[in-house]
């Protein structure tokens, strides 16, 4: 495409993102803006599905799930954006300390070489793991030359604590990352990640998995009598109380807007199904009050389903099925447990 065609194209792509915002009411922050602009350019297909299914189903989008629609696509930008700033700085630190070695702060043959090897590790397709990996090997480098005596300029202990630094960083952008800011809980991206580990294990070694997803039941009311503010604060206090109801290696996440969901291992159905209905009843005899003006806001229920993990179904089938059952639960009344349908396999 010739230089002239492209600046055309995205031309009209700025004009038609800014008209669907206009369209649906939606402000033009940056946040909104880059949704919409990969929307109209069309370059990502998941995302103009999941607008366009938002639309077909209200007729409209809120701002509130353009901000999840964001969530969702954009953080793994944000994510590898972090990583490359991180990479960048691990390879200033490396070459820094190279220097040093260079300029004779120290004699040694090990650590140069050693220090050498991970500058070339140092890829551009690196994973988080292996960054992890890498920064941990340099510390204990630099740690053990400083140890030694071989190192004794202040300038290495500098550049030790900025490797720490880094590590620390790594780790706290690892958890931001799979975090739901809203409720602090896991989201959406931990639990896929963790789901698909466990059916891994699941199907190797048959240890029992099952899954609850549970749907505020129509939270929209509360949303249009009190307010967005208020529904995000109710959705604060029923993430709280699910991660009092867990423990140990059990995951609760927030899965969507108002659906949650809570990984099990090593949990049979009947147990899986006994934690839900305490969970739902927890919940349903909470009375939750206005923070700012104490009003109460009435009962607040939730729909659940259960699912035990056949081996050999998969994940997509595993989680369709627990899907169903908050539908079953929905349709049969709402704040209710209803159990998944068995698997077609
Ligand atoms: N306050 C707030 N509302 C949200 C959030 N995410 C989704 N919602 C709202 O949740 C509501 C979900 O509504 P529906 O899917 O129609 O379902 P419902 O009203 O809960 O009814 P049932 O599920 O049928 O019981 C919509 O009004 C969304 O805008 C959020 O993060 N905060």
């Amino acid at each position: 495409m010739k230089h002239s065609e492209h600046e055309e194209r995205t031309a009209e792509w700025m004009r038609l993102a800014l008209s669907k915002m206009k369209q649906y009411e939606i402000p033009p922050t940056p946040v909104n803006y880059a949704l919409w602009f990969e929307y109209v350019s069309g370059t990502n297909l998941a995302l103009v599905e999941a607008v366009d299914s938002e639309i077909e189903l209200t007729g409209k989008i809120t701002e509130q799930q353009v901000r999840l629609l964001h969530e969702q696509f954009f953080d793994d930008d944000k994510d590898r954006a972090a990583m490359f700033e991180m990479r960048q700085e691990l390879a200033r630190l490396l070459k820094q300390t190279l220097n040093y070695i260079y300029t004779g702060v120290t004699t040694t043959d090990r650590s140069n070489s050693h220090l050498q090897s991970m500058l070339t590790r140092l890829q551009p397709d690196l994973n988080r793991q292996q960054l992890h990996t890498l920064i941990e090997e340099v510390l204990i480098e630099t740690r053990l030359a400083v140890s030694s005596g071989e190192l004794l300029n202040e300038q290495l202990n500098g550049a030790m604590v900025e490797v720490a630094a880094l590590k620390k960083e790594l780790s706290d952008s690892r958890r931001e990352s799979i975090t739901d800011s809203l409720t602090g809980l896991a989201n959406r991206k931990h639990f896929d990640e963790l789901i698909s580990e466990m059916i891994r294990d699941a199907d190797q070694n048959g240890i029992d998995v099952s899954v609850i997803f549970c749907d505020v039941d129509m939270f929209s009311v509360i949303n249009e009598k009190h307010g967005q503010l208020v529904g995000d604060q109710v959705l604060r206090v029923i993430a709280e109380l699910m991660r009092k109801s867990l423990k140990g290696r059990d995951l609760v996440a927030r899965y969507g807007g108002e659906e949650f969901a809570v990984i099990l291992p090593n949990t049979s159905m009947q147990n899986a199904r006994q934690l839900a209905e305490s969970i739902r009843q927890d919940i349903a005899g909470k009375r939750i009050q206005r923070k700012d003006t104490r009003e109460p806001l009435g009962t607040i229920t939730m729909s659940f389903g259960v699912a035990r993990y056949v081996p050999g179904e998969g994940v997509d089938s595993f989680l369709q099925r627990v899907d169903r059952a908050v539908y079953l639960a929905k349709r049969s009344g709402r704040n209710n447990v209803s159990d998944a349908p068995p698997p077609i396999i």
